[in-house]
């Protein structure tokens, strides 16, 4: 007679079903005819989970370190973005069971990590009971149903079922009072690890290139690569004091007690960091700070023609930011990690990230450095190149090119700093830790290349062509609608899923109590954002013409990165929602561009 591998009140790691995340359960009893463990999760859901799908605490996590090594687990992963499971009959997440082939990949995948036990958001609780009658009675229909998937599973919900409102109801208070689960470190496998070393080697040589290039008088494919200067004259003193000057008086102005405090999202402790969202006044008095320099005598061509140096000064403050970012991380607690950012390898840690919101007081270091430093940088770096364009072409003022160019952008940093609060909802702020990428991404990337249409225009005059600026406005301002209006309507949804602006839209519920939009800007693709978002890029390089790829650099690594972006967003929301993630997959089918992409 076989015997149980766990007794009763055991804690084990218990698989959730239909997706690849393991939580902490415990065992209620077990049948030794089906071979199936009743178990009982932290929010009071019961489920039968077959001997497989449960494992000893301490074996998991070793299995997570050897599969994560495995050449089979990375070819897992790479299929993952396609991978989905068939349709059932219910919308729950919970009622929902992948097919036994996916199952197996899924298992796999789920050695990744343990996250938080389902939990719900309180914001999310009121909406959701609304969607929860829809969903207790699609899952009982589910289990009227006896589908092939009960074979595997059997989803007795008891106690959600007899009292869904006690189940939206658990206090927030409650995740704190367990305890926030700590991310499991997943080692990188070979691939991870070189890509790491890549993209630290590629990006900071990549960026040199490119603003070599962007100084040739003919910066064709064919003068590729241009000259290199002797590496020593990339330093200068005067510009790394003015550039760490630039992030002093950001983080100044970021801790000023101006403007309003927001909320983050609550994180895995239950916790709901604060942010000083004054990204309009920082802008603000940046702008009457320059103008006084101006008035003063500072000369801003001096951003021109020392763009190489600035753009080295930054570089060096990104790499010892990374260092300090680090050597930081050692001290943090396991909870203050990452998902995926607590590798064990320090190419991959320092270039990822390992503290998810890692803090100086009140001084948020990732939250300032992607919306300040940088993006307010940028605005500064084209006015520069303006009133350079204005001077090496001895123009009145600048060409209409360069006005459409820096009107655009500065639209789009501001709007960036004056919707602030929304970025506290965006995937780097939600799940990416802080390491040296960010970093180099937010104050080299960002206002370096991001001005590189700017800085072309200044040697390069574009001739005017009235139908290709109309192109370029109209999709700005459709483009500009389309980023703003989703991008809002998520940030509401995720701060207070029960708002009355909100009321007529669709969403499914998720087994973590969050719920996905399906209607509405997010019903139309998955990245509605990245779509205006992209109109909007190809509106700032059509005023440059097309005589060189230059000013397009900004529009293709942005396809690139969005791509990439939602490659990782699939991977994340796929672990955190499981099927109903899957559902939300096959209800919008297309990922940026509609019936296209
Ligand atoms: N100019 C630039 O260089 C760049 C600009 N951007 C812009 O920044 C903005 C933010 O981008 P990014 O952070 O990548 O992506 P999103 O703002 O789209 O955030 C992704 C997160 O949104 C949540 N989400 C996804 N789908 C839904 C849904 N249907 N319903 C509710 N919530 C959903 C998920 O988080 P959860 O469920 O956990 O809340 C997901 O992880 C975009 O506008 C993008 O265009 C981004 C990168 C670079
Ligand atoms: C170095 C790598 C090649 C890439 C690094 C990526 C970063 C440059 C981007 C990651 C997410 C970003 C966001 C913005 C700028 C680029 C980075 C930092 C953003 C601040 C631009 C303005 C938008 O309105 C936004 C929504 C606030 C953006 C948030 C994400």
């Amino acid at each position: 007679m076989p015997t149980a591998r766990f007794q009763e009140g055991d804690k084990v790691m218990g698989r959730w079903p239909g997706s690849s995340l393991y939580y902490e359960v415990q065992v209620l009893s077990f049948d030794a005819a089906s071979r199936l463990y009743t178990v009982i999760y932290k929010d009071k859901t019961e489920l039968e989970l077959k001997e497989q799908d449960v494992m000893n605490i301490s074996s998991f996590q070793n299995r997570t370190r050897s599969r994560s090594r495995s050449p089979g687990r990375r070819r897992s992963r790479s299929r993952s973005p396609a991978r989905t499971t068939r349709r059932s009959s219910s919308r729950s997440a919970v009622a929902e069971k992948p097919p036994p082939s996916d199952r197996d990949a899924k298992v796999k995948d789920g050695m990744e990590g343990s996250l938080s036990p389902p939990q719900l958001n309180k914001g999310d609780q009121n909406s959701n009971k609304t969607q929860d009658k829809d969903n207790n009675a699609d899952s009982k229909r589910a289990e009227a149903e006896p589908d092939r998937s009960q074979s595997r599973y059997n989803l007795r919900r008891r106690r959600e079922d007899a009292a869904p409102e006690a189940r939206l109801q658990q206090p927030q208070e409650k995740r704190s009072e367990e305890g926030p689960a700590a991310p499991v470190p997943v080692p990188p496998d070979y691939r991870g690890k070189m890509g790491s070393v890549f993209w630290l080697l590629f990006l900071p040589v990549w960026v040199l290139f490119v603003l070599l290039q962007a100084g040739l008088k003919d910066p064709s494919l064919t003068n590729f690569p241009p000259p290199l200067p002797p590496l020593e004259s990339l330093w200068d003193p005067q510009a790394v004091g003015l550039v760490f000057l630039w992030i002093l008086f950001q983080a100044l102005l970021y801790v000023l007690p101006v403007g309003k405090l927001s909320e983050g999202v609550p994180l895995r402790s239950g916790q709901r960091l604060k942010y000083r969202t004054n990204g309009f006044f920082a802008t603000a008095a940046s702008a009457a700070a320059v103008a006084a320099a101006v008035y003063l005598g500072a000369d801003l061509t001096y951003i021109h023609s020392h763009f190489l140096q600035l753009a080295a000064a930054s570089f060096l403050l990104s790499v010892l930011l990374g260092l300090f970012l680090y050597v930081r991380s050692g001290h943090a607690a396991p909870e203050e990690l990452a998902v995926g950012g607590n590798s064990g390898n320090v190419v991959c840690d320092f270039s990822k990230g390992r503290e998810l919101n890692p803090r100086i007081r009140n001084l948020d270091l990732k939250f300032f450095c992607e919306m300040r430093p940088g993006l307010i940088g940028w605005c500064l770096i084209n006015l520069a190149l303006a009133l350079t364009e204005m001077k090496q072409q001895g123009l009145q003022a600048p060409s209409y090119p360069m006005i459409l160019v820096t009107l655009f952008q500065l639209l789009y940093v501001l709007d960036s700093l004056w919707n602030e609060e929304a970025v506290l909802t965006s995937m780097d702020l939600l799940h990416e830790g802080f390491g040296f990428m960010l970093a180099f991404g937010d104050l080299v990337w960002v206002p370096f290349t991001y001005s590189l249409q700017a800085f072309y225009l200044v040697e390069h005059p574009s001739p005017l062509n009235i139908p290709v600026l109309a192109a370029s406005v109209a999709l700005q301002l459709v483009g500009y609608y389309i980023f703003r209006k989703s991008n809002s309507e998520k940030n509401r949804f995720r701060r207070d899923p029960s708002d009355p602006r909100l009321s007529h839209l669709k969403s499914i519920p998720t087994a973590t109590g969050r719920s996905l939009l399906v209607s509405g800007w997010w019903g139309m693709v998955r990245h509605p954002n990245y779509l205006g978002d992209l109109m909007m890029a190809l509106a700032w390089s059509l005023p440059c013409g097309f005589s060189h790829l230059l000013p397009w650099h900004y529009l293709i690594h942005f396809m690139v990165l969005l791509v990439h972006r939602d490659s990782r967003i699939t991977t994340v929301c796929r672990r955190t929602y499981g099927s109903a993630w899957d559902e939300y997959c096959r209800t919008v089918p297309y990922r940026i561009v509609p019936y296209l992409y």
